[in-house]
């Protein structure tokens, strides 16, 4: 398991990071997310020992991370960092074999991950020529051609169309299928939605919430229902227990404080008329976010 523990940090007088602790775990993909300037890029860039914390530390395995942990490390960067002017295929090969891959291991894996990636028509192109999408393709195939232990992606869905995020989560699952613990952030709500089984939300350099997105759905919002009747339902605001988020006429969505008993609204709507439907609604990573981002 990857961990930050304690992590804060300055620049000037702005506290950018403050008591940042979360964990990474190993064969699950944790979403990281937050408004801009929120301090996502920096706690990657603390976890890869590009930026040093002011106070707090980054651990794998419980030991203090070291050189040599974060070598296995496949990064993604914010400012993506590939040759313009290497062909695709070239610059995997380079990158693994600085990494320290042998001949044949690297030209397996850049072979296997430019056809996952589906970039088998541009490989021999200059990275340049690429469309924008594929270079992202590209940039992801960089951060996995040496087999990583952990992956740290910085956007890594950004300027992809729903079919190349798709591919890209196909390759991404497969890593955690191996154990490989995946951090990725995203200000694409919905694609986060999908994708992470764990999530971590920071708002200001502070963590917001953190853990499974099941369990911070129960943490974070209250139990959620619609109700449509043949009349108006107007009549929901001023019943006990039930606070209103949406009314459009005969359809509502609304919150139920603990105390009250969905069976027992259900009951006031059916002796008022017929009830079309009725039942629970989850709330969207979407309306977490906002809810505690605040
Ligand atoms: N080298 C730096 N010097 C001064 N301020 C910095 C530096 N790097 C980041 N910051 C500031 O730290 C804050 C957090 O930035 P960071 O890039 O970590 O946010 P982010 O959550 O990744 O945002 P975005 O989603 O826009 O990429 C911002 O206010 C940013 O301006």
């Amino acid at each position: 398991m990857l961990r930050l523990n304690a992590v804060s940090r300055r620049f000037g007088d702005r506290q950018v990071l403050d008591d940042v602790s979360f964990d990474v775990t190993a064969g699950r993909m944790t979403g990281f997310v937050g408004a801009n300037g929120a301090g996502k890029t920096t706690s990657m860039r603390i976890i890869m020992g590009v930026l040093a914390p002011d106070a707090g530390e980054v651990t794998w395995a419980g030991a203090r991370m070291t050189r040599e942990v974060r070598r296995k490390i496949g990064y993604m960067p914010e400012e993506r960092g590939l040759y313009p002017k290497m062909s695709v295929r070239d610059q995997l090969i380079y990158l693994g074999r600085l990494h320290g891959l042998g001949h044949d291991a690297v030209r397996r894996n850049a072979e296997e991950l430019i056809e996952w990636l589906s970039l088998g028509e541009r490989a021999g192109d200059p990275l340049e020529k690429l469309s924008l999408g594929n270079q992202q393709r590209a940039q992801i195939a960089a951060a996995l051609i040496h087999e990583p232990d952990i992956l740290v992606l910085d956007e890594p869905f950004s300027g992809l169309d729903p079919i190349a995020v798709d591919t890209v989560v196909e390759v991404l699952r497969d890593r955690t299928k191996r154990g490989v613990p995946v951090l990725f952030s995203s200000h694409q709500l919905d694609v986060v939605e999908r994708l992470c089984d764990d999530l971590v939300i920071i708002a200001a350099g502070r963590i917001r919430a953190a853990g499974a997105r099941g369990q911070l759905r129960a943490e974070h919002t209250l139990p959620r229902y619609t109700l449509t009747v043949d009349g108006d339902a107007g009549w929901l605001r001023d019943h006990p227990g039930v606070r209103l988020l949406d009314l459009d006429g005969a359809h509502a969505v609304f919150e139920l404080t603990p105390s009250a008993d969905e069976q027992q609204v259900l009951q006031a709507a059916l002796s008022r008329g017929p009830v079309r439907a009725f039942g629970p609604v989850t709330p969207s990573l979407a309306e977490i976010f906002r809810e505690v981002s605040q």
